[in-house]
């Protein structure tokens, strides 16, 4: 080492000459000529009782046991066990993550159990060893025989949207319903254990909890889901796949609207037109959306999980897509409206193309593109529209490209659609940020909607009846239960000036703070 340091002070390395002068400092040379002594005197001696040599006929099988005591605290011990039924053994099935048999690093699954609290076990109940486990106070001790081959956890940490309903409190399915996690469509899960091929593990986010708990696998639930299929069951006991029937789905949008007013067709522009014959013709769509992209309740079935990443949107990128999606009457139309009334430098709705004749007041590309039927068709056919429809022998539509124009200028672009068309504009591109406008409750909107009016099939802006409110309620709960996966935000459309706060204080948000988006948007282009 000295040499070496001689080397280094010749090649001026900074802190050789240091190291060098506090090696040879003659306190440090005294103390370890001591420790070496005092090594020498003791690896010499001779230490008694001599024990007597290990006996040649030791079993090579012999199980190695290994006694284990915890202390019991609030907490649950965090591990499941199983019986095997033919040797009536009895092993650990799992040690939940986050823990307290996971932090204690002393119990692992596979793990044989012998005794617990000097009680032999084989042969009991799982249920038998957890009562004796409730009983027990202070310190619970286990005498096991390890695992041979303790597993290698690779740990993970994946983030999934969840896209169905999951309560495992009426699941009989799960190996211990107290260790499942409850969750809902639309939240994220942080999955840190996937090494059971039918059980992950996974905290609900937010969470402060290390804790973590059993959510059924991918693989699982869309076995489930299968069944369910199969069964014809719409919602399995502890899971939620959510199906419409084409009734359904006509009753949310069955709602049709004549008008003829120059001052609202302006106001409302083009969803006004868009959204009276989407709903008409929400049949028609449905068909012909359905050769395109499969529906979400398909989706949710096959993919019951999204992979989810934080994003947070650079300076340098374009701004967030903002959709607005609810049911008729709520007021999704209104609130766009005043959002872009109030900062028209920052807001901006696509300018949708018609085939219909331009009015007197109106100019090519302001309130509309103003094109020919065979061009509107075959924008169609190449699949150029997120969404069009007929009203009155006319077609109109909201194009791709209408909503880059407004991107491309820097703006944030909003757009209601109906949300059957979410998943088409669910893309690398656009990152969209999907609002549900909801509907408070019936007996507030009897309140707040006491001077508004609603545009119906035969009159034009009439007060709101008893009738509209159960309407529009009725139909929020289909399309949440449907489309709720997509949300990111749910507003509750309450007072008006509250819900434009809430608005534009929602969509500056989504463009400015880190969100969770599917993994797949943050890929490099052509792999999602
Ligand atoms: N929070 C609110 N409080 C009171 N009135 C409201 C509120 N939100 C909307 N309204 C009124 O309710 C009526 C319907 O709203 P709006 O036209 O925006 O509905 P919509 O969701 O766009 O449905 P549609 O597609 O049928 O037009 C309008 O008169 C609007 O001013």
């Amino acid at each position: 080492v000295v040499e070496e340091l001689k080397v280094s002070m010749r090649k001026q390395v900074s802190g050789a000459d240091h190291l060098y002068s506090l090696l040879n400092a003659p306190w440090l040379q005294s103390l370890l000529k001591a420790l070496l002594s005092s090594h020498d005197m003791v690896a010499q001696k001779d230490f008694n009782p001599v024990l007597p040599p290990l006996p040649d006929d030791l079993p090579n099988e012999e199980e190695a046991m290994r006694i284990v005591c915890l202390v019991k605290n609030n907490q649950p011990l965090g591990a499941t066990i199983k019986k095997n039924e033919v040797t009536g053994e009895i092993f650990v099935a799992r040690v939940i993550h986050g823990g307290l048999a996971d932090r204690s690093g002393l119990l692992n699954m596979g793990d044989k159990l012998v005794e617990v609290n000097w009680q032999p076990v084989a042969g009991m109940d799982p249920e038998q060893i957890i009562e004796i486990l409730t009983q027990s106070q202070g310190t619970i001790m286990f005498k096991l025989v390890p695992m041979s081959d303790k597993p290698v956890n690779t740990p993970v940490k994946l983030y999934m949207r969840a896209m169905v309903d999951y309560c495992p409190q009426h699941d009989p399915a799960i190996p211990c319903a107290d260790a499942g996690v409850v969750f809902h469509k639309g939240n994220v899960l942080e999955v840190v254990d996937q090494t059971d091929a039918l059980w992950w593990q996974a905290r609900k986010l937010p969470s402060t909890s290390a804790f973590a708990g059993l959510i059924p696998s991918a693989e699982l639930l869309k076995r489930w889901a299968e069944e369910s299929v199969h069964s014809t069951c719409i919602t399995s006991r502890c899971v939620t796949f959510f199906i419409l029937n084409s009734e359904d789905m006509m009753a949310i949008d069955e709602k049709c609207v004549e008008t003829g007013l120059r001052s609202l067709a302006v106001a409302a522009g083009f969803r006004r037109s868009l959204r009276l014959c989407r709903r008409k013709l929400a049949s028609l769509l449905h068909q012909s959306r359905d050769n395109h992209y499969p529906s979400s309740s398909h989706s949710a079935l096959t993919h019951p999980y999204e992979e989810v990443v934080l994003y947070q949107r650079r300076m340098q990128d374009k701004h967030r897509l903002v959709v607005l999606v609810g049911s008729s009457g709520v007021g999704v139309n209104e609130l766009r409206r005043r959002l872009i009334e109030r900062q028209p430098k920052i807001f901006q709705g696509p300018v949708p193309h018609t085939t219909r004749p331009p009015k007197s007041y109106e100019e090519p590309g302001r309130e509309y593109h103003f094109i020919k039927k065979e061009q509107f068709e075959n924008m169609a056919d190449t699949q150029r529209f997120l969404e069009y429809a007929e009203y009155k022998g006319h077609l109109y539509g909201t194009s791709f490209d209408g909503i880059r124009d407004v991107l491309d200028k820097g703006m944030i672009c909003i757009v209601d659609i109906e949300p059957h068309a979410i998943p088409s504009i669910r893309t690398q591109e656009f990152r969209p940020y999907i609002i549900f406008v909801k509907p408070p409750s019936c007996a507030r909107m009897r309140k707040t909607r006491k001077n508004a009016q609603i545009i119906t099939n035969y009159f034009v802006n009439r007060p709101f009846k008893e009738e509209d409110f159960q309407e529009i309620e009725e139909a929020a709960k289909k399309m949440e239960a449907q489309y709720g996966h997509f949300f990111d935000h749910v507003l509750v459309n309450d007072g008006l000036q509250d819900s434009c706060e809430q608005l534009l204080w929602v969509t500056r948000r989504a463009q400015d703070d880190p969100q969770w988006v599917p993994a797949a948007w943050l890929q490099p282009t052509g792999q999602s």
